[in-house]
């Protein structure tokens, strides 16, 4: 599978499967996260989904979508499938990600981004609580996965396709920065421990 093939697509299901439900997600006082599932050999989608904090503040993006995964009534293996986070992931999502045996992931936004644009530090102040971790000191490659950011997959693809994959992140990113809005003027408003 070529880059600018999975970039396309994952920005589609971002666009068009994720951010729906985040949305509705954030309406209701949750998190701006979101997850998706797809098969490595066509890049259809498994399953989309977003943080539910507010029932249970372990229902993160990614945790809450590989929940509702395992409800499905026959998941495909992981090995064959790709993992797609809108935010990359804290310290128990891309646990959680490695124990259900995916050896991939993919996000938009990176820590830095969930702290600086969303106002969300928690997981980069977990990763140096913790672990003593700067921004970017984890392995993004190691013996489990690999990591990537879909941004830097776009800014690498050949024109016209990156100038096309850089429009719509534009609009993507003014899209979260709405619901971002949205989630911090209510955030007071929920029981969730660290919002
Ligand atoms: N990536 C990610 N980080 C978070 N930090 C707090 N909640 C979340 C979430 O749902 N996803």
């Amino acid at each position: 599978m070529d880059d600018k093939t999975l970039t396309d697509r994952l920005l589609a299901v971002i666009e068009d499967d994720i951010l729906p439900k985040t949305l509705k997600g954030v309406s209701g006082g949750n998190k701006v996260f979101g997850a998706a599932i797809l098969r490595k050999d066509d890049l259809s989608l498994v399953i989309a989904g977003t943080n539910d904090e507010t029932s249970n503040p372990l229902w993160h993006g990614e945790v809450h979508t590989l929940k509702q995964f395992y409800e499905l009534p026959d998941p495909p293996a992981t090995r064959d499938l790709l993992f797609l986070s809108t935010h990359e992931p804290c310290t128990m999502c891309m646990s959680a990600i490695t124990w259900a045996g995916f050896d991939n992931y993919f996000y938009f936004f990176s820590h830095e981004d969930s702290r600086d644009s969303f106002a969300i530090p928690h997981d980069l102040k977990i990763m140096k609580e913790l672990y003593g971790l700067e921004p970017g000191g984890y392995r993004r490659k190691n013996a489990f996965f690999t990591a990537r950011s879909i941004i830097d997959m776009a800014e690498a693809c050949p024109e016209p396709a990156r100038t096309g994959f850089i429009d719509r992140i534009d609009g993507i990113r003014k899209t979260y920065a709405l619901a971002s809005d949205t989630y911090q003027a209510h955030k007071g408003e929920t029981k969730i421990p660290l919002g």
